[in-house]
């Protein structure tokens, strides 16, 4: 595998080999215009309460997929800290789920009525797929971990210097964009580069086609919430 040797050459680990590889779809999925347009303090605040009702679905689809993973890192993994660090992030979800449905009640939304639009389903359809126990530890590992990243280096982008974030969204952004997340995150590509590290050429493959689908996926849910309004 070529880019296996490049990130040997290089002492990088495999993700970032890959997000080096894919630089501009990963920059699409982390600064998307929706991101800018809430640093900037533009965010049309339509988009946003589309945004919150749609991913208050995500969420939920996203349990049964953490939970895969956290199988996966039970029966697979011969480090149990690999384990914990999951378990922290599933155990995470139900304070999560909690703030969405307390979020939608500060700018009325009704999330019993909400339906799912085709990019949600469709990304819905992708954890459902990856959840299934044929998939690698290795490959789940590194989706798990992407759609995290994502989230995290979205939402830390609005708190940085210079943002103009409007007040009644930094709750929002500080909730992936705090730092511990960002520990949580950087742990989970530390689990999943070692995890690749051992890997055969067929999981690398697989595993990066993985990171891909999360990409543009995480792509079409941010146009989804823009193209609402
Ligand atoms: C579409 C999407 N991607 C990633 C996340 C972050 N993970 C859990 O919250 C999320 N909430 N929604």
């Amino acid at each position: 595998m070529e880019e296996k040797l490049k990130a040997e050459e290089k002492k990088i680990g495999m993700t970032e080999a890959w997000l080096r590889k894919h630089r501009l779809l990963y920059t699409g999925a982390t600064r998307h215009p929706f991101i800018l347009s809430i640093r900037d303090g533009t965010v049309d605040i339509a988009a946003f309460k589309t945004w919150l009702a749609q991913d208050y679905l995500f969420v939920r689809a996203f349990v049964p997929f953490a939970a895969s993973v956290l199988i996966k890192a039970y029966k697979e993994s011969d480090d149990n800290t690999d384990m914990e660090v999951i378990l922290g992030g599933v155990a995470a979800l139900k304070d999560e789920i909690s703030w969405f449905k307390n979020e939608a009640n500060k700018w009325g939304i009704s999330l019993s009525n909400v339906v799912p639009q085709k990019p949600n389903k469709n990304y819905c359809g992708l954890l459902d797929s990856l959840t299934r126990p044929e998939v690698e530890y290795s490959v789940a590992i590194t989706a798990f971990w992407a759609i995290e990243a994502v989230y995290q280096e979205s939402f830390a982008h609005c708190l940085g210097e210079g943002s103009q974030t409007p007040q009644e969204l930094k709750e929002t952004c500080e909730r992936w964009g705090n730092e511990g997340f960002g520990q949580y995150c950087q742990s989970l590509q530390n689990i999943a580069n070692l995890h690749l590290q051992k890997a055969s050429d067929d999981e690398l493959k697989n595993a990066e086609v993985a990171l891909l689908s999360v990409l543009e996926h995480e792509v079409e849910f941010w146009n989804m919430s823009c193209a609402s309004v």
